[in-house]
């Protein structure tokens, strides 16, 4: 695959995971616990028996369908293969699909109980069960799944679980069913990974949209992933970003699934440069070119705060997170740092002139990569005629503002959300669920729908600046 050197978790938990010990991983996010995980659980596979014989279960369909991708990467060579199995796909093509013998599964815990009481899946030969996101997978909501599924293994197995956060209380309870796992944490001073730069906004409630566009025009991010708190919140901020010219999509539990995968495909593809999410994107997705990560809304808890960061400076390359927080929301912003226990640094709010000077810069880098890559040859013979008559200067000027966008004013209104009040509360089942409001992406409460009609499809032409017919 390319790697050349085992990342720490990976040099520190595969030996471990080879003895057949359970164990509990915890490494920063983007640093290869899929890998970890993934190749012990190959070498324990037996190929002269034919059945599932390792298991991985993962929070959302997505990522169940990129651990299952991995997994097929890694076992290449030895012709291993995964089959993802997920909600929302038609289940007569997963049943297929299990026909054919894969010895690995990767599963969302709902689809794949749904399996087991059809009979269209065994797992007598299971070796291995992985946990993946593990937190989140004990978290309530999940729990229950999770046992009946574990209680429907027969054999004997050995369980690993992995994730960036594991909060005391949910390791106390995974201890509970597993067999004196071992704990191994890469050690960090921090939680979160030292190449993102984190910043955040203090602003009203109703600057949030206006302050987004800004430093989009500004920073023009190669990729970037806007988190918002519910799924009208998202659904809103994708039409108000389409409106003004980006190219944005939106993800949450109620999108259907086909379009779900459309979404991630072209986000990955750069033929869309923003995804805007609810915490249904905030775990493990792993996407390269991500820059940007704003969180448009204060997460509920501060691991979906780790997670959400975590899309971006991944296998060591650099990102930066943005937070927006409302004045009144500055207790959560600090519980946040004490549990990262690292500071973000305040950024002010863009000004206009900021703005045009960001613009400006972003038409130079382009006329700039333009003449590198030797992409204008063409038109040398025009651009001689033209500087007969014409300054140079002039020229290039002319140049830049036909390439530079107007920062576009189109009136955007997003219904108020109101601030994240006091502390999180945890261990309080009626606060917490209070809390999740739709940001889970499970799809089990909260389905406000009303999408209105999004043009997702305009055509672009170049990938990551907004080319709209404001250009001239
Ligand atoms: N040894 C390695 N060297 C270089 N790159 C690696 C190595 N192992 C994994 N990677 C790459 O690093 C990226 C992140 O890996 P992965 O998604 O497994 O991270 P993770 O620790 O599971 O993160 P998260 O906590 O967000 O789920 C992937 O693109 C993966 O292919
Ligand atoms: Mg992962």
């Amino acid at each position: 695959m390319g790697f050349e050197n085992p990342t720490p978790i990976q040099e520190q938990s595969i030996p471990t995971a080879l003895t057949g010990k359970d164990l509990i991983g915890q490494a920063q996010t983007g640093t290869g616990k899929t890998t970890a995980f993934g190749v012990p659980m190959m070498e324990n596979i037996d190929m002269d028996l034919s059945a599932i014989q390792g298991l991985v279960i993962a929070p959302t369909r997505e990522l169940a369908i990129q651990v299952a991708e991995e997994l097929n990467r890694i076992g290449q060579t030895k012709k291993i293969k995964t089959v993802p199995v997920y909600g929302g796909q038609d289940i007569n093509r997963q049943i297929r699909a299990l026909k054919n013998k894969p010895q690995l599964v990767a599963a969302t815990p709902g689809r794949l109980l749904d399996h087991i009481r059809r009979k269209t899946i065994r797992l007598d030969n299971i070796k291995t069960v992985v946990l993946d996101e593990a937190d989140e997978m004990l978290n309530m909501g999940f729990i229950e799944d999770i046992e009946a599924i574990m209680d429907s293994i027969p054999s004997e197995y050995q369980t690993l679980l992995f994730s960036a956060t594991m909060p005391k209380r949910i390791q106390k309870l995974a201890e509970k069913f597993m067999k004196e796992p071992e704990l191994i944490q890469v050690k960090s001073k921090e939680l979160t990974v030292d190449n993102i730069e984190q910043y955040y906004v203090e602003l009203k409630e109703n600057q949030k949209f206006d302050v987004l566009c800004r430093m989009l025009d500004i920073e023009s991010p190669d990729l970037a992933i806007i988190f918002g708190r519910t799924k009208k919140r998202v659904d809103e901020l994708s039409e108000g970003l389409s409106k003004r010219g980006y190219f944005a999509e939106g993800i949450h539990g109620d999108i259907p699934q086909n379009k779900r995968e459309h979404t991630i495909r072209r986000f990955k593809s750069g033929s869309t440069d923003i995804l805007v999410a609810t915490d249904v994107a905030a775990r493990g997705l792993d996407i390269s070119g991500v820059t940007h990560v704003y969180n448009f809304d204060l997460p509920q808890d501060p691991e979906s705060y780790v997670h959400r960061i975590g899309r971006t400076g991944r296998a060591g390359k650099k990102g930066q997170a943005i937070t927006f927080s409302t004045f009144r929301e500055s207790e959560h912003l600090k519980a946040i740092e004490r549990m990262t226990k690292r500071r973000m640094i305040k950024k002010n709010i863009p000004s206009y002139d900021e703005v045009v000077e960001g613009v400006q810069q972003a038409a130079r880098d382009e006329l700039i990569e333009m003449i590198d890559k030797g992409e204008a040859e063409k038109f040398t013979h025009a651009a001689e005629q033209l500087l007969e008559n014409h300054h140079a200067v002039d020229v290039v000027a002319a140049a830049l503002k036909l390439l530079a966008k107007e920062p576009d004013q189109t009136p955007v209104k997003l219904t108020e959300v109101a601030p994240l009040r006091g502390k999180r509360v945890r261990n309080d089942n009626k606060k917490r669920s209070n809390y999740r409001g739709g940001g889970g992406g499970r799809g089990r409460n909260d389905r406000n729908k009303g999408r209105g009609g999004r043009n997702n499809d305009r055509n672009k032409n170049s990938r990551g600046k907004n080319y709209n017919n404001k250009r001239s």
